[in-house]
């Protein structure tokens, strides 16, 4: 796959939508398919830009079943059976605070995704060590960090939390 860097700069221009929480990070996604001679973009997705309290990763599906008049969980049946990737600013979740599906099920679930892209991995603000990376690999999918925008997927990621001089004043 050429040039990773510039779908996760695509990614994380739709980090900078998510509305800053201080319970969470914004993050962005994107399913790229790369099935065809010309890699297409099938959806994107922020957090928190569906209704509830939903991730990047989910939004993607969410709208992508939705155009197709699918649930969530039939998303697979529109993608093709090999060359799914998905950019994620940040790994997937592999637990969440609400109790919520994680977006590395939701991955698995899907059944068609084959690579993940991440920009960084989980900081351990919510979740110490995301072990997402060694579900996904051990269920055939290969998971990719591209280096280079760490910082600002971590600026855009944590802009809703306090931080840490902001309490000093
Ligand atoms: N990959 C990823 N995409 C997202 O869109 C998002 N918000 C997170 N965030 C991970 C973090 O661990 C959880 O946001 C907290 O554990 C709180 O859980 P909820 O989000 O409230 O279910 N991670
Ligand atoms: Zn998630």
């Amino acid at each position: 796959m050429d040039n990773p860097l510039h779908y996760l700069q695509l990614a994380l221009n739709e980090a900078r939508k998510s509305p800053p929480k201080p319970t969470n990070y914004c993050v962005g996604a994107l399913l790229l398919d790369t099935s065809t001679a010309t890699p297409t973009i099938v959806t994107t997705g922020y957090t928190l830009e569906c209704p509830g309290n939903t991730h990047a990763e989910q939004c993607c599906f969410i709208k992508l079943a939705a155009k197709h008049n699918l649930p969530e969980e039939r998303v697979g049946e529109v993608l093709p059976e090999e060359g799914c990737v998905l950019f994620t600013t940040m790994e997937p979740c592999a637990y969440r605070a609400s109790g919520n599906i994680t977006c590395v099920e939701r991955i698995l679930r899907c059944g068609r995704i084959k690579t993940v892209v991440s920009g960084v991995r989980e900081p351990d603000t919510f979740v110490e060590g995301n072990n997402g990376r060694s579900i996904l690999e051990k269920a055939g999918v290969k998971c990719i960090y591209v280096r280079g925008l760490e910082e600002e997927i971590l600026e855009v990621a944590k802009a809703g939390h306090v931080q840490q001089n902001d309490e000093m004043k």
